[in-house]
C-alpha cells in the first residue's frame, strides 16, 4: 500500500478532512519561503485536532536548530522533513525520525545527493531544482529513480489525482507526498481533489499488486 502524505495544511478542517480520506501523514511547513506556512499556535492546533495513527511531519527549510527545537517541544511531530541544504548529522541531531528532501530538477546530478543521508527514514524526490523551495508543483522525470536505494522513497513533486497512479506505477515509491494537487489556492486544500488524490493512489495500489 502507497503511503500518502498530504502537505502544506494550514486549517484544521482541511487536515482532518485528509485523515479521515485515508491519508497517513499531513505536512505543517514552517519556512519562511513557503506560502503554506504556519505559525507554532496554528500547526499545535492543526496536530491537536488529528486522530491517532496519523503522523504529523514537520517541514523547515535551513532554519535554525533553536527553532526546529521550538516547534519539536511545541508541536510534537512525529517526523521532521528537511527541504533545505541541511547534512545529514545536521538533521540527526534532534533525535527523531526525519525525512530529507532531495531536489531532482537538474535530473542525473542529483543522483550522487540521494545516497548521502543514510540516517533518514525516508527520501522526499521532489521536482523543483537545488537550492528552490518545494510546493512547486513541478515534476521530475521519474524513470530517473534509481530502483534500488538503501532509504524508502517518497515521491513528490507536481503530483495531482490525474497523474499519480502512473508516477506510482514508474517508480513504485513506499509513498507519495502531494501539497498544490490538491488545492484551490496555496495552503487551502480542496475537498474533490484531495478525495480524488486519496481514490487514484488506491485504485493504482489495487491495480499494480
Ligand atoms: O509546499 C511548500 O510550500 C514547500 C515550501 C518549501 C519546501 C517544501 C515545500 N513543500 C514540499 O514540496 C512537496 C511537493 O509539492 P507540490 O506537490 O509539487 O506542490 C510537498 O508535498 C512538500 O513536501
Amino acid at each position: 500500500m502507497t503511503r500518502i502524505k498530504c502537505c502544506g495544511m494550514t486549517r484544521v478542517e482541511d487536515a482532518v478532512l485528509a485523515a479521515e480520506l485515508g491519508a497517513d501523514a499531513v505536512g505543517l511547513i514552517f519556512t519562511a519561503r513557503s506560502r503554506r506556512r504556519v505559525d507554532v499556535d496554528q500547526a499545535r492546533a492543526i496536530a491537536r485536532a488529528l486522530p491517532p495513527m496519523v503522523t504529523t511531519v514537520a517541514l523547515f527549510m535551513d532554519e535554525d536548530a533553536a527553532f526546529v527545537d521550538e516547534v519539536i517541544a511545541s508541536v510534537q511531530p512525529g517526523l521532521l522533513q528537511f527541504h533545505g541544504a541541511e547534512r545529514d548529522d545536521w538533521c540527526a541531531q534532534f533525535g527523531r525520525p526525519y525525512l530529507k528532501a532531495v531536489a531532482m530538477g537538474e535530473g542525473d546530478h542529483a543522483l550522487p545527493r540521494l545516497r548521502a543521508f543514510p540516517g533518514a527514514a525516508g527520501l522526499v524526490l521532489d521536482g523543483h531544482g537545488l537550492g528552490e523551495a518545494g510546493g512547486s508543483g513541478k515534476a521530475f522525470d521519474w524513470s530517473l529513480t534509481p530502483r534500488e536505494l538503501a532509504r524508502p522513497v517518497i515521491l513528490a513533486g507536481g503530483l495531482h489525482a490525474g497523474n499519480v497512479a502512473d508516477a506510482i506505477r514508474v517508480v513504485r515509491p513506499w509513498g507519495v507526498d502531494v501539497s498544490s494537487g490538491i488545492e484551490s489556492a496555496p495552503g487551502i486544500k480542496d475537498p474533490s481533489r484531495l478525495a480524488a488524490f486519496v481514490a487514484a493512489v488506491r485504485a493504482a495500489d489495487a491495480t499494480h499488486v
